[in-house]
């Protein structure tokens, strides 16, 4: 018999999946989580990620031995056993009745599909292909684009990524050392983790030496080399990985976010590693310092499409519909950033998208607005010469460094003002 922890976690990420119909991400649905014991939450949770990053497989095994797809409830219950069957090693039995079960609590359609559910699930526990069914695909609106930018081979890389998942990387502040068992140094300085455990409980978090950061987002900041005492402006700052790293490099911070609670994590973050940064809760248009700042970091509001690898429901939560509207947006923040800049000072764009419209489209069109303005390419430790696109800015992509375990998918662009 199933133990009931693990049909617990079943349930509930079948909750937290079905929840995305209803445009709820993963991250969205921490209710759904309340009161479960945390190992029951990190299963769940778990669960419904790694259904997600294999959903197109479990599709193409289940279509083998189906003539109709059935409702979308069944089809999240079909889909989690065969993932957890076929990636994840769990003992047909066990999993086939619980699925069984699981169909047959979904009210009158489910009790008609119970039988099929049984039915279907002992063929693909028998299947044996598994392995060498390719990825799943990005969603057309993004494949489309992407292959468009980089090519079939570099986009089924980034999909094998996508499906690999992201190890955990960590920003050290200057002088940390901590003692973390399995840790690898990265070229680019971020400490790399392969093991996904409880974050706070690794040596150095309560003190504040480190933070969670990705390898790729920890270049922003490198690129624009703040130094100690200059004035700051962080626009879009919040949770605030990069407000840390400018702060601990001795600059003067002032970090701009609209949201609230995103600020308040930022606010948290600032708490537990003793750094500062003056926090103003403004929408970045609406902002203006009392004097120009002598930097300013823009890490503009995108389609965050570079971060599929951390965010496996997020091709299933967006149609690329509100991409226009990011883009015209990302133009203003950057028209208001250099007119807050002083004359010659530097300006770092960055996105943590796979769009060149988000990135290099974006930079160029600002060229073409702004006399004066140019490119600048940053030449930082760790980054090798194939990262840097032909403008000068730098395309990181999550099939880069595949055999380190990849990094997420960003554009950063470092440009300097006319005088
Ligand atoms: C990519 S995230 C920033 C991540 C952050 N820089 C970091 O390193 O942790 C984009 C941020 O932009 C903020 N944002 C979106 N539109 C904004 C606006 N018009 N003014 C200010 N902040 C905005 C969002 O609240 C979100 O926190």
């Amino acid at each position: 018999m199933a133990k009931p922890a693990t049909d617990d976690a079943r349930k509930v990420a079948l909750r937290l999946i079905a929840g995305l119909r209803e445009g709820q991400g993963l991250s969205d649905q921490s209710a759904a989580l309340r009161g479960l014991p945390v190992s029951v939450q990190a299963r769940a949770m778990r669960l419904a990620a790694t259904t997600l990053r294999h959903r197109g497989r479990a599709d193409a095994v289940l279509e083998g031995f189906m003539s109709r797809r059935p409702p979308a409830p069944v089809q999240d219950v079909l889909q989690l056993a065969t993932v957890e069957m076929l990636e994840l090693g769990g003992a047909a039995h066990g999993v086939v009745d619980a699925a069984v079960n699981l169909t047959r609590g979904l009210g009158r359609k489910g009790q008609a599909a119970a039988g099929m559910v049984n039915a279907v699930l002992r063929k693909v526990a028998g299947y044996e292909g598994w392995a060498a069914l390719p990825p799943q695909h990005l969603p057309d609106w993004l494949r489309g684009p992407v292959v468009q930018a980089y090519g079939e081979t570099a986009v089924r890389a980034i999909e094998a990524a996508h499906q690999a998942g992201a190890p955990l990387d960590l920003t050290l502040r200057p002088g940390a050392a901590p003692q973390i068992e399995g840790a690898v140094a990265l070229p680019t300085g971020s400490l790399r983790l392969a093991a996904q455990g409880q974050v706070s409980a690794l040596p150095g978090f309560e003190d504040g030496q480190w933070w969670v950061q990705d390898a790729a987002a920890a270049l922003a900041v490198r690129a624009l080399d703040p130094q100690p005492g200059e004035r700051i402006a962080d626009l879009c700052a919040a949770p605030g990985g990069k407000t840390l790293q400018l702060a601990a490099a001795g600059a003067q911070v002032t970090a701009v976010d609209i949201s609230k609670s995103r600020l308040a994590r930022l606010r948290e973050n600032l708490a537990r590693t003793g750094l500062k940064a003056e926090l103003v809760a403004s929408d970045v248009l609406a902002w203006q310092p009392e004097s120009a700042p002598d930097a300013v970091l823009l890490d503009a509001p995108c389609s965050a499409t570079g971060t599929i690898r951390r965010h496996p429901d997020l091709p299933f939560l967006r149609d690329g519909s509100g991409i226009a509207e990011l883009i015209a947006l990302q133009a203003r923040l950057l028209d208001h950033a250099l007119m807050l800049l002083k004359p010659g000072g530097r300006l770092v764009y960055a996105t943590c998208s796979l769009l060149p419209d988000e990135g290099e489209e974006q930079i160029l069109d600002a060229l073409a607005r702004h006399p004066g303005l140019a490119v600048e390419t940053a030449e930082l430790q760790g980054v090798e010469a194939g990262w840097v696109s032909p403008g000068g800015g730098l395309r990181l992509r999550p099939d880069y460094w595949p055999e380190r375990g990849g990094m997420d998918g960003f554009y950063i662009a470092r440009l300097r003002k006319g005088r």
